[in-house]
């Protein structure tokens, strides 16, 4: 229901960053005006601002190359993985996470070098681990015993040494939703360390041929604002680490405390990630100075930092409803198939209408997607000016988690993606259309009466 509270004052949500609006009024994106970039290619439209991926992740370098440590960045390619986002981030000296098959081959066939991608997973197939043994990935994340042995016996098939880390659950309550909080205990990800599991991993891998076991890694969960979870993280990962290196003596050199960099979508008051990475690098000073170990290897590995704040989804506005003291209702041309997060987390997101970027707004709308299904929304009571059908609705910092969880539910077609960079922009992932849709359905052998 609608209360008095929001229907006497809108209370806007902010933009996550700062906007680009043109004389025309139009929201601009890496120099390009979005409501051509509308009229070029369709709606929705994913724009990515080709230049804010390219910051963001150079501001991480900057962090590791003042602290002066080793370190590696590996993009998680889960929150975007295309061709063209694969070679972009490894052109700024990133490796590539990946956790399935399909995201293995995204990545080669992008051009990445295997031996710059690790392989992750809670349930990596025979086949997946296979794929990533002969193709010759950087390494390989272990994250239970039934595929230490199963990787142990494909690697001896290959004749292959390969580079494994274990994943631990540190058993770190990080603050942030339930469903995307991945290092308590109760979790299907890694080796349990309060039950002596991940210490055992580490007992099998000192004796075990064709792996070598070369770090630790965990992973407490995604959009983290708070870096006291992974501080936790780190010292108990260092207690492992020396249990690994001096009493087994295992060749460790990485210590990956994974990503989870928590990100603006409206107004929250995010700490710059730089901060929370330079109480990382304190935390692990500490630690392996405490315990006169070498600082091994930092790796980091952040996908929604370096993808979300970069896009930005244009739709067309089309119908609207209002309900008389309840709520308004504008339904744009997408909705919970490019960008299901409101439904899976109550995710929150700031819109404006592209074609007038700077207008005020008039009352306060919420905006549905196109799906048959009531949960199908996009933003619940946005301060928003009254939309006309044809208005070009840009929601922000959708670039993580969007196109990579996008469905076919309905049979609505995936959006394209545009890079946006120097008023240039350029088709990275083309609209996919209805013939698409059928194109692997098989009709049924004998025509039916
Ligand atoms: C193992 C691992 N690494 C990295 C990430 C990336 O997390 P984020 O996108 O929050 O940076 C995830 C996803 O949560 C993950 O499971
Ligand atoms: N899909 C989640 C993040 C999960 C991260 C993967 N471990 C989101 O959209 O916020």
């Amino acid at each position: 229901m609608r209360s008095e509270e929001q229907t006497a004052v809108m209370v806007g949500s902010e933009p996550p960053q700062a906007i680009q609006v043109d004389e025309q009024h139009h929201l601009q994106i890496g120099g390009c005006d979005t409501v051509e970039l509308a009229e070029a290619y369709g709606t929705p439209l994913i724009v990515y601002d080709e230049q804010l991926i390219r910051s963001t992740i150079r501001a991480f370098h900057e962090v590791f190359l003042r602290e002066r440590v080793p370190y590696q960045i590996s993009y998680a390619s889960k929150a975007f993985c295309t061709l063209a986002m694969c070679q972009l981030v490894h052109a700024e000296g990133c490796g590539i996470d990946v956790v399935s098959g399909g995201e293995l081959f995204t990545a080669l066939e992008s051009g990445v070098p295997a031996s710059a991608i690790h392989l992750h997973g809670n349930n990596k197939t025979p086949e997946e681990l296979r794929f990533a043994v002969d193709a010759g990935v950087g390494a390989i994340i272990v994250d239970n015993f039934i595929e230490l042995a199963l990787l142990q016996d494909i690697a001896a098939e290959s004749e292959r040494e390969v580079d494994v880390l274990i994943r631990v659950a540190p058993g770190v309550e990080a603050h942030t939703h339930e469903f995307i909080a991945t290092g308590g205990q109760d979790s299907k990800f890694g080796f349990d360390l309060a039950s002596d599991q991940a210490h055992a991993a580490l007992r099998q891998l000192a004796d075990a041929e064709n792996l070598r076991c070369i770090g630790l890694h965990s992973h407490i969960g995604s959009q983290i604002f708070d870096a006291d979870g992974f501080v936790v993280a780190v010292e108990r990962l260092a207690e492992l680490y020396e249990y690994g290196l001096d009493r087994l003596n295992l060749p460790l050199s990485v210590l990956n405390v994974g990503g989870g960099f928590g990100i603006r979508y409206t107004s929250e008051d995010a700490p710059a990630v730089s901060e929370t990475l330079s109480a990382i690098i304190a935390a692990a000073r500490e630690a392996f100075t405490k315990r006169h170990m070498e600082l091994p290897v930092l790796w980091i590995e952040p996908g929604r930092s370096i993808a979300g704040p970069a896009g930005t989804t244009l739709y067309r506005v089309g119908s609207q409803k209002r309900i008389p003291g309840i709520r308004n209702y504008l339904a744009v041309d997408g909705g919970m198939t490019d960008n299901p997060r409101l439904a899976l987390y109550g995710a929150k997101y700031h819109a404006l209408y592209a074609n007038r970027a700077d207008a005020e707004p008039e009352d306060t709308w919420s905006v549905a997607g196109k799906c048959c299904e009531s949960g199908d929304m996009l933003i619940w009571d946005a301060a928003l000016p009254n939309p006309k059908p044809g208005d070009i609705l840009a929601v922000f910092a959708t670039g993580a988690y969007n196109y990579s969880m996008a469905s076919h539910y309905n049979r609505i077609p995936n959006p394209a993606v545009v890079f946006a960079s120097n008023g240039k922009a350029q088709v990275v992932v083309a609209r996919e259309t209805w013939a698409d849709l059928i194109r692997r359905d098989k009709p049924l052998a004998t025509a039916q009466a």
